[in-house]
């Protein structure tokens, strides 16, 4: 298959991306880079498992019903570890935007932990099924690729799935979560849980219900930012346009 460095052809721009990387990974230092390609390496592999798991189940029950229940461990251990890519931000290894990686890793473990995990009666819905095929496909994508890239051989097929795979995913993935908040509510609202009415010792109220409500709002400003982030990286990668982002 072919390199995305082959693309120049010989000599010139092949050239060029390839000193391009090597100065890149001297400043990034040794350490740093083995440690982001085992990072990689693990969290492929632990989306791979994921989606093995998930067909596998289908393909046995036929049906989604007990899904989540069955993925759940390895959903919230790869998602969870996830963290670190905030980390590797604030730290410098990684050259994306703190705030673009911090939105993006807590919605997702928002999503996991207050909505699919605490809320038993929704994890057949059939919107779970959405976001977490559009979050398996695109994790295999983006985890390999960095891998690939890390190591200097990054087929062609990868890096143009990643940077093309995600305009329909991106939608498909927040619909997927939107239309499994929207299903939570009912029972947020008859149980009150994680909410807090007055009085109280802490004299503050709390209300999920209405957090809920806020939260499938804030996907309105929110979301359009990382979909045209990933456009201009699209644009950036795919066919070199030299952009200047905006410091956080
Ligand atoms: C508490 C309540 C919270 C409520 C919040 C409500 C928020 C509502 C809005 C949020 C909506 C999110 C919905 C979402 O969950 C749905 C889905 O995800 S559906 C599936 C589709 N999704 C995607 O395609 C997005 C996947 N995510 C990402 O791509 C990243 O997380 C993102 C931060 C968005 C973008 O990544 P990045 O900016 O890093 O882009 P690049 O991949 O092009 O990388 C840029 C450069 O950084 C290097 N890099 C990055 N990470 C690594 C790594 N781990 N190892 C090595 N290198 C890395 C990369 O190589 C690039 O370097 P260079 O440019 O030098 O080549």
């Amino acid at each position: 298959m072919a390199s995305s460095e082959d693309e120049g052809g010989n000599g010139g721009p092949s050239e060029a991306g390839e000193e391009k990387e090597t100065v890149k990974k001297r400043r990034r230092g040794f350490l740093a880079t083995a440690w982001l390609t085992f990072y990689n390496i693990a969290m492929t592999a632990g989306w791979l498992v994921l989606a093995v798991a998930m067909v596998r189940f289908y393909m046995e029950k036929g049906t989604h019903k007990g899904l989540y229940k069955s993925i759940q461990k390895t959903l919230k251990f790869f998602q969870t570890f996830a963290l670190l890519e905030i980390v590797h931000c604030i730290i410098g290894i990684v050259p994306t935007s703190v705030i673009v990686t911090g939105v993006q890793v807590s919605s997702r473990i928002f999503m996991v932990w207050l909505i699919t995990h605490s809320i038993k009666p929704i994890q057949n819905e059939d919107s779970v099924v959405l976001f977490l095929v559009a979050w398996t496909v695109t994790e295999i994508t983006r985890y390999s690729f960095y891998t690939f890239n890390l190591l200097n051989h990054l087929p062609y097929f990868i890096k143009w799935a990643r940077y093309n795979f995600f305009i329909i995913l991106y939608p498909v993935g927040v619909v997927g979560e939107l239309l499994t908040i929207y299903a939570a509510l009912p029972y947020v609202k008859k149980t009150g849980m994680f909410s807090l009415r007055l009085p109280n010792k802490y004299n503050v109220s709390f209300d999920y219900y209405y957090f809920l409500l806020i939260t499938m709002a804030s996907y309105i400003p929110l979301f359009p930012q990382l979909y045209f982030h990933m456009l201009r990286q699209r644009r950036k990668v795919l066919h070199g346009e030299v952009i200047v982002e905006k410091d956080d």
